[in-house]
């Protein structure tokens, strides 16, 4: 097999060679063939656009723009776009990629896709971000579309951003056509639970995992990483079913506190002043000291490359549960399985939000709106069902369940592209 050659060690971790790494065990360990290995490793479109916007001052300013689309064997491809000064091409195909196996892993019919602007949204204006979003939508306008590609938030955007691209495309081919993004506002369309859906993904595959590692979810301590949407609805689903948040952080720093936090409290305070800055349920900590912390559950859900083999050997949790996309470098799982660690993955623990905006676009499809109840019962089936899929393959090819993830996915996909005349 043409396997690339491991990364040399350097000080970052790359998130495109972090994802190779697992995806070159696992393509390993299932005796993939060459000639879909090749296919399978590389992303079949890679668009950069610029982007001129009129910033309120009157002055031009010009972004870069990426959309990846990794994969379209199982259908259209599907994922978040983000808004982050950090975004770049490598970290957008690693992401379009995790998508693919994510959409597998839970067995919805979706390719892989990921898109990003290289922006500081939090310094600019409404209509500035409104600007960016509809010139973003414009310039990809023949890349999207409800049968071909079908994007979603991600770190830095959410409903109102979705409404804004829905609306440029639709007013690009003269009809409404909501099924072009998911995640959007309930009265355009949006599902009801998909605000919520990856944190509830991730407190599911929480219980699952505390489940088969004999650990009572009301003995059980936690801390959280990234008071995002994906964090905050975490912690919150979490201490709803009895598990003590001790830590919870976002950029501002982490607050600790022995005796449990008050998550609802904590989400109320960042609603109203923005950040947790200035929290006082508990004591300010820093985000390093929150991931190497005593719990039992880390759940980190904020960014990648937080657990790297610089703090690997010092992470005490028992089970990490990967809110996040990427959050452990690939060098890290060696330290990790070594300390008998149990990972649920990025591409499992995180697939609740796209399993939602699956029936999102099911239900834009039908002309049809499906209850909250309906909602969260169908997802926490896919997603309980996939942890129960990921946790036999485990067993089967005694490897971890993030290498079992990925051969789970790739056996899905490879299978997929030979029924469907490839190699
Ligand atoms: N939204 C979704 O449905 C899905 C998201 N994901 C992944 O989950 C992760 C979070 O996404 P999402 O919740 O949507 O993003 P948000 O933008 O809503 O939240 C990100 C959170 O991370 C915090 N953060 C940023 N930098 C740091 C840092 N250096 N240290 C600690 N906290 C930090 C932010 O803090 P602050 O607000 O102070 O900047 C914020 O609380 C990403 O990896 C994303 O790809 C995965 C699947 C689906
Ligand atoms: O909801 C979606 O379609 C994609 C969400 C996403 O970007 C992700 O799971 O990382």
């Amino acid at each position: 097999m043409a396997y690339i050659e491991p990364a040399p060690i350097k000080d970052k971790e790359n998130p495109f060679e972090s994802m190779m790494e697992r995806f070159n065990i696992a393509a390993e360990k299932l005796g993939l063939d060459d000639e879909t290995y090749g296919v399978l490793k590389s992303p079949s479109k890679q668009v950069i656009v610029s982007l001129p916007i009129t910033m309120d001052d009157g002055r031009k300013e010009v972004f870069e723009g990426y959309r990846v689309i990794h994969s379209n064997i199982l259908g259209p491809s599907k994922g978040g776009v983000r808004f982050d000064p950090h975004v770049n091409l490598d970290e957008v195909k690693a992401l379009a990629a995790w998508m693919t196996w994510k959409c597998a892993v839970v067995d919805i019919p979706y390719g892989g896709a990921k898109g990003g602007v290289k922006c500081e949204p939090w310094t600019m204006s409404e209509g500035e971000l409104e600007r960016l979003t509809r010139a973003y939508t414009s310039a990809l306008n023949e890349v999207l579309g409800p049968d071909i590609d079908i994007p979603a938030p991600d770190m830095g955007t959410g409903p109102r951003e979705m409404a804004w691209m829905m609306d440029e495309y639709s007013k690009s081919r003269g009809r409404t056509i909501n099924d072009v993004v998911t995640g959007k506002p309930l009265v355009l369309g949006g599902s009801l639970g998909r605000v919520e859906a990856t944190g509830r993904g991730v407190m599911v595959s929480a219980m699952v995992a505390l489940e088969k590692m004999g650990i009572k979810p009301t003995q059980a301590t936690c801390a959280v990483q990234g008071f995002g949407n994906v964090g905050s609805h975490a912690a919150m689903l979490l201490e709803e079913r009895g598990l003590r948040i001790l830590g919870i952080s976002d950029h501002t720093g982490a607050y600790w506190n022995e005796r449990g936090l008050d998550i609802k409290n904590a989400i109320h305070y960042r609603q109203a002043n923005g950040t947790l800055e200035g929290f006082t349920g508990g004591e300010k900590i820093t985000n390093e000291e929150l991931i190497t912390s005593k719990v039992d559950v880390l759940v980190p859900a904020a960014k990648e490359d937080v657990i790297t083999y610089h703090n690997a050997d010092q992470i005490q949790a028992k089970l990490i549960v990967e809110g996040a996309n990427g959050p452990t470098g690939a060098r890290a799982d060696k330290f990790l399985n070594e300390k008998g660690i149990v990972v649920a993955p990025d591409i499992l623990a995180n697939a609740g939000g796209v399993t939602v905006s699956y029936f999102e676009w099911v239900q834009n499809r039908l002309g049809y709106k499906w209850t909250r109840e309906r909602v969260n019962r169908r997802s926490d089936r896919i997603m309980k069902e996939a942890f129960e899929r990921v946790y036999r393959t485990a067993q089967e090819y005694d490897v971890s369940l993030r290498i079992a993830s990925y051969i789970v996915a790739i056996k899905k996909v490879s299978e997929t592209y030979r029924y469907r005349g490839g190699f």
